[in-house]
């Protein structure tokens, strides 16, 4: 190739990657002018979340994520307003539908707005748990298939989503489709943040409970399988309501980011992980600390208290399995014999009407004006 052509290529490059974008009159809409914001519901690591009414279809109510400003100076990146852009095209029963973007010229900061759900994993097993009450298989296996249906579609359109955990699995309240999963927070973690930290620069703490053995021992590649270990994970939380592997974080002032106590947590249930059931485990760079560990055997059928030849622990152990390259991937789960024995897996997942569960309350317990 001459150099002509060479410059004009990288001419032709150049004008790919700064190509401007362009925010059309919808994403630069005053947030509060389009939504009666009601009070805060959560905050998590991008920021607060409120619930709000759309003020043009009044009957319907949406979660507002407000999200906190970068550092000074230090916008989002063109790549990241591209990236929420597809993030809207996203279309399935079983994920939160983001309904609208907005940047906000008062504060300038990002709103999302997403479907409102009444319910999400945390709090429905936080109930079960201080209740002494446990799910009944209808429900778990109607869940755990329908985080999968989610999940399924999320992977064969590219997006992986990296922090999955109860409370990112939302149920709708009411409506049609009340008892229905939707997973939230998708794709965010790619655009905004990695998130292997242990705690965020705003303090917050990230839960590092459903993380997958590979990023705890170094791999810096995210593939689908990370969020098949979450989802095993959730699996046998909803089966004993206790975390599977509640390790401890660790002071994230200590440099290294190996978590200790989470390795230890799934070591003691799954074993310690061989050369021969993972052998690229030898290429990760925190493997040295785990190869001198004491042998433990498999408990995992004994630690869920299920039969171990029950198809529920069949497919559990193919989720929880240390190799990623061999863990099952949700297309594999959705086809697993677990499914299709009785109880068939429902739409609404607790079979019933309204369903029974505290609502969420504004989080300091009284109304709060958006902007105190
Ligand atoms: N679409 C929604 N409808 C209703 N509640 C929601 C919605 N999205 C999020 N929430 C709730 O708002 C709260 C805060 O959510 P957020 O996703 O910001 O934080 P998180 O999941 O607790 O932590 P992280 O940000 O680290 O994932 C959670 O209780 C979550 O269930």
């Amino acid at each position: 190739m001459n150099s002509h052509s060479n410059s004009q290529q990288a001419h032709l490059q150049q004008q790919q990657v700064y190509s401007p974008i362009v925010l059309t009159s919808t994403h630069r809409q005053d947030v509060q002018e389009k939504y009666q914001f009601s009070y805060e519901i959560g905050s998590g690591t991008y920021g607060m979340v409120y619930k709000a009414d759309d003020k043009k279809r009044p009957t319907n109510k949406v979660a507002v994520k407000k999200f906190r400003s970068t550092k000074e100076g230090e916008g989002l990146s063109l790549t990241a307003y591209r990236e929420i852009g597809l993030l809207k095209e996203l279309s399935n029963e079983n994920i939160i539908k983001l309904l609208d973007v907005c940047l906000n010229p008062k504060d300038k900061l990002l709103y999302l707005i997403f479907d409102y759900a009444e319910f999400d994993l945390f709090g429905i097993i936080k109930y079960h748990r201080e209740n002494q009450s446990h799910f009944s298989d209808v429900t778990i296996k109607s869940l755990i298939w329908q985080v999968l249906n989610g999940m399924h579609y999320l992977h064969s359109n590219w997006v992986i989503h990296r922090d999955l955990k109860p409370s990112n699995i939302l149920v709708m309240g009411e409506g049609k489709e009340v008892g229905t999963v939707k997973i939230g927070d998708f794709g965010l973690a790619r655009i905004f943040q990695s998130p292997l930290k242990p705690l965020n620069e705003n303090g917050v703490v990230v839960t590092i409970w459903y993380r997958s053995p590979e990023l705890l021992l170094g791999s810096k590649h995210y593939t689908r399988a990370v969020d098949i270990w979450a989802i095993g994970c959730i699996f046998a939380e909803l089966i004993t309501t206790k975390p599977l592997f509640p390790g401890k974080e660790k002071d994230p002032k200590i440099p290294s980011l190996f978590q200790d106590d989470q390795v230890d947590k799934i070591v003691k249930v799954l074993g310690k992980p061989t050369l021969e059931m993972w052998p690229d485990v030898k290429h990760l760079p925190e493997w040295k600390r785990i190869s001198n560990m004491e042998p433990y055997p498999n408990t995992l059928a004994k630690c869920v208290g299920i039969d171990e030849k029950s198809n529920a622990y069949d497919l559990l152990s193919k989720m929880i399995l240390y190799d990623p390259s061999k863990r099952i991937t949700a297309s594999e789960a959705l086809d697993h014999p677990y499914f299709k024995e009785q109880p068939l897996p429902m739409a609404n997942a607790f079979a019933k009407s309204p369903i029974p569960y505290p609502h969420r309350l504004p989080i300091n317990k009284k109304k709060r004006e958006f902007d105190d």
